[in-house]
């Protein structure tokens, strides 16, 4: 048996090598086939490790999960000792509160689900807005999450001249305000209301946003429309430019053409989630994190 071994399914296999390449882990992959019914058969290689990396980002989170289970109780039956999973994109992270009588309070089962499988759990810009840890919602020693607020400020340092950073609720100033710390950029943070799944209403505060260019920063991008109504606020201003830059793309549905249509100019996102906007890669901040919980 090889030490450590990176296992990935097709639907992450760029950014798992990518990681895999920059730990020095050799990296295999789990083939994957889905029954005409909605089964799925997972293969895994036929030489293992010790120790097995499961890396999988976990946006379409119920076939995945389901998968997940399989993948490493079969890893267990085969006698891998320690299983990690590395999941950029930690679903069920946001129902994290019974907000109706009955209302069934995901993070915790899920977290639950998930520390049962395996001996340790690296994710980034997790949504814990009423927790403070990760372990609070994955019992397991090793639980841990990432900002990716480093490779952020890097990108727009990189890319933007003297850049506005909005933050466009009250949850977002975490990062917002981390990532203009690293080289003393501005920024704001507006208020949201959450009316329903695809409304909510955004404020800015005070501000000279006229001729700035304003990049709004945010961990998730679900349907957008939080970053769509804090572009439409910026519009009577008139600023030089309006840009988004969040960490987890899931843009569900037409959420990039209502942003572009709505004039913003870049939208740039972290490679957590595959997608067309990818600008930032996470492999450096994954393998870090990596490596440490591996010389444990
Ligand atoms: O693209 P969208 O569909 O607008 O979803 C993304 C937004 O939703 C989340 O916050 P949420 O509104 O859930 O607020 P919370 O901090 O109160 O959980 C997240 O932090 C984004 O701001």
């Amino acid at each position: 048996m090889k030490s450590t071994l990176l296992l990935s399914f097709s639907d992450y296999q760029p950014q798992a090598k990518a990681l895999a390449m920059v730990c020095g882990i050799p990296h295999d992959t789990i083939q994957l086939h889905r029954f005409p019914d909605g089964e799925s058969q997972l293969t895994l290689p036929v030489n293992l490790a010790e120790t097995v990396i499961v890396c999988r980002s976990l946006d379409e989170p119920n076939n995945k999960l389901v998968e997940l289970m399989l993948t490493a109780r079969s890893l267990r039956q085969h006698g891998v000792k320690r299983i990690i999973l590395v999941a950029p994109y930690l679903c069920y992270m946001r129902q994290d509160k019974a907000f109706h009588p009955g209302e069934v309070v995901s993070q915790t089962i899920v977290g639950h689900f998930l520390a049962d499988l395996f001996d340790a759990v690296i994710t980034v810009d997790s949504h814990l807005h009423r927790i403070s840890k990760l372990s609070e919602a994955i019992p397991l020693e090793y639980a841990i999450n990432l900002t990716a607020t480093q490779p952020m400020a890097d990108f727009i340092e990189a890319h933007f001249t003297n850049p506005l950073l909005l933050g466009p609720d009250g949850e977002s100033e975490q990062w917002v305000k981390e990532i203009a710390t690293h080289f003393g950029f501005d920024y704001a943070v507006a208020h949201k209301q959450r009316l329903g799944d695809h409304n909510v209403v955004v404020t800015l505060p005070e501000n000279d946003y006229a001729r700035r260019n304003i990049i709004i920063v945010d961990d998730v991008a679900s349907t957008g429309k939080t970053l769509l109504e804090a572009a439409k606020q910026l519009t009577p201003y008139q600023p030089a430019s309006v840009s988004v830059l969040v960490s987890h793309a899931l843009f569900i549905d037409d959420a990039i053409e209502q942003l572009t249509n709505a004039g913003v100019k870049h939208i740039y996102s972290c490679d957590s989630i595959p997608h067309q906007t990818n600008s930032v890669s996470l492999a450096n901040i994954l393998a870090k994190a990596l490596q440490d919980v591996l010389q444990q």
